[in-house]
């Protein structure tokens, strides 16, 4: 070990920091020259910056200071030769040079300036040092400062450079030109942690193919490592694995297997048909109840008749109806008609249709309206009639009796506010047209996809107004000009309200002038009608009278509460007091209808809700359900208000009283909402929930219907009081 001096021989205790740097600095040169390191590109860096003189440090000599240029006050040394020709014996030539130079003086140097190639000798001593170097540099991006003597102990130099500061060492390195600029930083950047921030490349690549194989390693790692995406050591670890996982999988990947499963289902013929109703039949007569859950004899077959008993059930019950049949004899009633379904000259195949429904008489509504309709040549017509009396029936046949069966596009057009309607309506004109061969049903409703420049082929088409404007206007499927009979079901609602009146009328003004338009519903408001009549050209018109519009078959009731609880609480009350086949709650709000529907579930009844947000298979769904009867109760909004015909339904509860936008009673709502029990002449009760506070809206729907004055009340709808009015309909009970 030797004792590190100044340049002028003083001692490390007495040199200031500047004299300390310069001696470790040729300390470090010596190292270099002495251990041959060999680069091209430094060598001539080195001559570039004394052509006069090279660097190198003999051990036991004094280091010369190389750098006259940048330190012109310090002066330069005789460099000893003994190492510098000890490692020039070690390189080969390949470029010979020498340089003729005048001093100030007017001397003249001759100097060697032959480049030399790299040392092959050299390799354990270059990776020394070079580690030395790449310590150094790393040094510089810790991020606790250290002092000048922790470095030098981490870097492990000799003791002749301990004191001396990193960066003293470091920015020897560069003016020394151990390294150029970009070579140094080619070790910063491989030595600093891994970051997105592209360096300077320019810096980079000005000196490609210059530098050393080294070097170069490091640029291109450094091109490599910042040119990976986040997350791209983690997704090539993630291939790995599937791929040796796909490599290493013994058992060739099982094939997916085809199961065959036969359909057991037999679609019944006519006389079994009549076999089973017979049987239900006698079921009923023996003991009144009929379990079908508790055959289980044959899985598939049990279900296929579950549903179809489920059907003849209802039909049975419909068909054992006497009172239907004293009603239509009842000129009073709104089912009399003095003729039969044949003097009104229907086709044979749609009176098979209706008999096949169990339909034996029409109804006033239909009797008076089919003749109109069926008129040559075609009338239009508006015809108002109470709930359930029949009207879809009516308009139904008038489409059924129109159509040419062997025109293949669309003839009949027939519209309804909901999807639930549009999709029973198009049921009773499968039914009904059952034996019209060839004539077909489409349905136009959210939901139903058709390609556009798809042809379409079916003679009826059901719909909602937006979907059929959709179908008409933009995708071209339906043209307006080919159609022979026009139907606004719920006409008023379609007229009245501003979304369905924009979309209907804009069809029905691009309809030809010779279709028939057939407005119908069972309410329509003064101006209503009044815009209806301007809208259709020459209409037949059949309009109730205010008194007729209630049916006394519905009896209807109110109970008063205080708030939404004791209102649940007087419905649980009715629930459980009377025998009910079906019933239909009506809440205003969607938000009400959920919370009444967690209150009863909670309290174990079986109930189902559906309100407007619902998606169409969901609501196509419940309502099935609850037609097949495998849910009592259904809590819903005014979605089901109109047309919706579940003939099981024996009440209809009000459990928010139906107001529009001003807080006003909505009457017409009102009516059609009671109107969902007690179809075609059976009997219905309508209950209505009213807080305190509600109360005079309930007296304005009395008032409105011009309703005669409360009686006993009586909450079983079998037991007829004797001397009940024709009219009772609200009749106050106290709150239960
Ligand atoms: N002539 C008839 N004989 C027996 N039942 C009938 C007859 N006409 C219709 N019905 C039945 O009466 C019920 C009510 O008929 P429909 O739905 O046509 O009435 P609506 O007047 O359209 O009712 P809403 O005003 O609620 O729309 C239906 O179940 C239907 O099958």
């Amino acid at each position: 070990m030797e004792e590190l001096v100044g340049p002028n021989g003083q001692k490390w205790a007495n040199m200031d920091p500047e004299e300390r740097m310069l001696a470790a600095a040729t300390a470090f040169t010596h190292i270099c020259a002495g251990q041959g390191e060999g680069d091209v590109r430094r060598e001539v860096q080195c001559s570039q910056y004394d052509p006069y003189s090279k660097a190198s440090v003999t051990p036991g000599k004094r280091p010369a200071f190389p750098m006259q240029l940048q330190y012109p006050h310090i002066e330069s040394h005789t460099a000893s030769e003994t190492v510098s020709e000890a490692s020039q014996r070690l390189r080969k030539p390949v470029m010979k040079r020498k340089v003729l130079r005048r001093k100030p003086g007017g001397e003249v140097l001759v100097t060697d300036e032959s480049i030399i190639s790299e040392s092959e000798s050299g390799g354990e001593t270059d990776l020394d040092l070079w580690d030395l170097k790449q310590r150094l540099m790393n040094l510089q991006f810790q991020e606790d400062r250290e002092s000048p003597v922790d470095t030098s102990q981490k870097v492990n130099l000799p003791h002749e450079y301990q004191g001396i500061s990193q960066e003293q060492l470091i920015c020897y390195l560069q003016r020394e030109g151990m390294g150029s600029p970009a070579y140094e930083q080619d070790l910063i950047v491989a030595s600093r942690p891994k970051s997105f921030i592209l360096p300077r490349l320019d810096q980079l690549s000005r000196n490609r193919g210059k530098i050393d194989r080294v070097a170069r390693y490091f640029e291109y790692k450094r091109d490599w490592d910042s040119m990976r995406l986040p997350g791209e050591d983690h997704r090539k670890e993630l291939r790995w694995g599937i791929r040796e996982h796909m490599l290493s999988r013994a058992e060739p990947q099982s094939k997916p297997q085809h199961v065959y499963v036969p359909n057991n289902y037999l679609v019944p013929t006519e006389k079994k048909r009549s076999a089973l109703r017979w049987g239900v039949r006698c079921d009923l007569a023996n003991d009144g109840s009929l379990n079908i859950e508790e055959d289980d004899e044959d899985d598939v077959v049990d279900l296929a008749t579950n549903s179809l008993l489920n059907k003849l059930i209802r039909q049975s019950l419909v068909e054992s109806s006497h009172r239907v049949e004293v009603l239509q004899k009842d000129p009073s009633s709104p089912l009399y008609s003095v003729k039969t379904f044949e003097e009104l000259r229907l086709k044979e195949e749609l009176l098979k249709g209706i008999y096949a429904m169990g339909f034996n008489r029409p109804s006033k509504i239909q009797e008076m309206a089919l003749p109109m309709m069926l008129a040559h040549p075609p009338q239009n017509l508006i015809a108002q009639s109470q709930s359930g009396t029949g009207k879809t029936a009516a308009f139904v046949l008038a489409m059924l009796s129109r159509v040419n069966a062997l025109e293949l596009f669309p003839q009949c057009l027939c519209l309804a506010p909901t999807y639930e309607l549009a999709l029973q309506t198009g049921r009773v004109v499968e039914r009904m047209g059952k034996f019209c061969v060839d004539v077909e049903v489409m349905y136009a409703i959210r939901g139903n996809r058709i390609p556009r420049g798809t042809e379409v082929t079916k003679q009826i088409i059901i719909g909602t107004p937006g979907t059929v404007l959709d179908w008409c206007f933009k995708r071209k499927l339906i043209d307006l000009t080919k159609i022979r009979v026009f139907v606004l079901d719920e006409a008023d609602v379609m007229i009245d309200t501003q979304g369905f009146s924009d979309q209907s009328i804009r069809i029905q003004r691009a309809l030809p002038s010779e279709c028939q338009m057939l407005l119908f519903s069972a309410t329509f408001e003064d101006s209503v009608w009044q815009f209806a009549e301007r809208i259709i050209p020459d209409p037949n018109v059949i309009k109730l009278r205010k008194e007729e519009l209630t049916l006394n078959n519905i009896r209807q009731y109110y109970v008063l509460c205080e708030d939404r609880k004791d209102k649940y609480q007087a419905l649980c009350n009715i629930y459980g007091g009377i025998t009910i086949g079906q019933a239909i709650i009506f809440c205003q709000t969607r938000r009400n209808a959920k919370w009444l529907t967690v209150e009863m579930m909670q309290d174990g009844h079986q109930v189902s809700l559906l309100s407007g947000e619902l998606t169409v298979e969901q609501r196509a769904s419940i309502i099935q359900r609850f037609r097949d009867g495998k849910e009592k109760v259904l809590i819903t909004t005014n979605v089901c208000a109109r047309g919706i015909d579940v003939k099981q339904v024996t009440i209809v509860v009000n459990f928010d009283l139906p107001v529009n936008q001003a807080e006003e009673p909505d009457y017409e709502t009102y009516l059609h909402r009671i109107g969902r029990t007690g179809r075609f002449g059976k009997k219905g009760l309508a209950f209505n929930m009213i807080e305190v506070d509600k109360l005079p809206l309930l007296m304005k729907i009395q008032d409105h219907f011009s309703t005669e004055p409360p009686s006993t009340p009586s909450l079983d709808p079998a037991q007829e009081p004797s001397d009940a009015p024709v009219n009772v309909t609200i009749t106050v009970t106290a709150t239960p």
